[in-house]
């Protein structure tokens, strides 16, 4: 298992090894050991998955204390460009944001821990997304930035994508007070 860190404190990509025979292939899509190699001890308590179209874009999102939940995302088929904005008010790299290209044939994953808003743009049809969270679905503990915020200066590699009526009207982080 390979591990990249970003510029931003707590994200971390994870490149699995793949083992293909004339069979297919296996990977382990989750290890404990890979965290604790990194200090880090996340309680997965629920898992979650998402198919999209190309274009979609779903995000930014977040749960507020003490619903916040850390994310391994990843995808298994098609592919996404995955986004996570530091929301931690005492960070040095808050409003900043790191992106990590996952694919179904790097299988490759992206942690992104509690304190940070997360959303990803589907760059291919059936793109299957699925993911760990460090805390149950809280509803009323949702919150969420605009993805076009012109402040987070997000290229998301698509004009115009598809985006839910609720995600398109999210606050722009300069009218918004981070509960991080
Ligand atoms: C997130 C979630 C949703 N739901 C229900 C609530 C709605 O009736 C329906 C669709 O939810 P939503 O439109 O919020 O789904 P996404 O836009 O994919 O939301 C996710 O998008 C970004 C990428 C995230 O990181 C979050 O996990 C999550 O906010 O599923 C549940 O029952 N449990 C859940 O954990």
């Amino acid at each position: 298992m390979e591990q990249k860190l970003f510029h931003i404190e707590g994200l971390v990509e994870f490149i699995p090894r793949i083992f293909k025979d004339d069979r297919g292939f296996f990977l382990e899509t989750f290890s404990l050991k890979w965290f604790e190699s990194l200090g880090i001890q996340p309680n997965f308590v629920q898992d979650n998955q998402s198919v999209s179209s190309k274009g979609v874009l779903r995000g930014l999102h977040f749960q507020k204390q003490p619903y916040a939940q850390g994310k391994l995302v990843r995808v298994s088929s098609g592919r996404a460009l995955d986004v996570a904005v530091d929301l931690r008010k005492e960070s040095p790299t808050y409003g900043q944001h790191a992106t990590c290209l996952l694919d179904a044939e790097k299988l490759n994953m992206f942690y992104i821990p509690e304190g940070f808003a997360h959303g990803f743009v589907a760059l291919e049809d059936n793109t299957t997304f699925l993911y760990k969270c460090t805390n149950y679905y809280h509803k009323d503990s949702e919150g969420g930035i605009l993805w076009s915020d012109p402040d987070l200066g997000i290229d998301w590699g698509i004009d115009e994508p598809l985006v839910s009526p609720k995600d398109a009207i999210l606050p722009q982080l300069k009218d918004f007070d981070s509960p991080f």
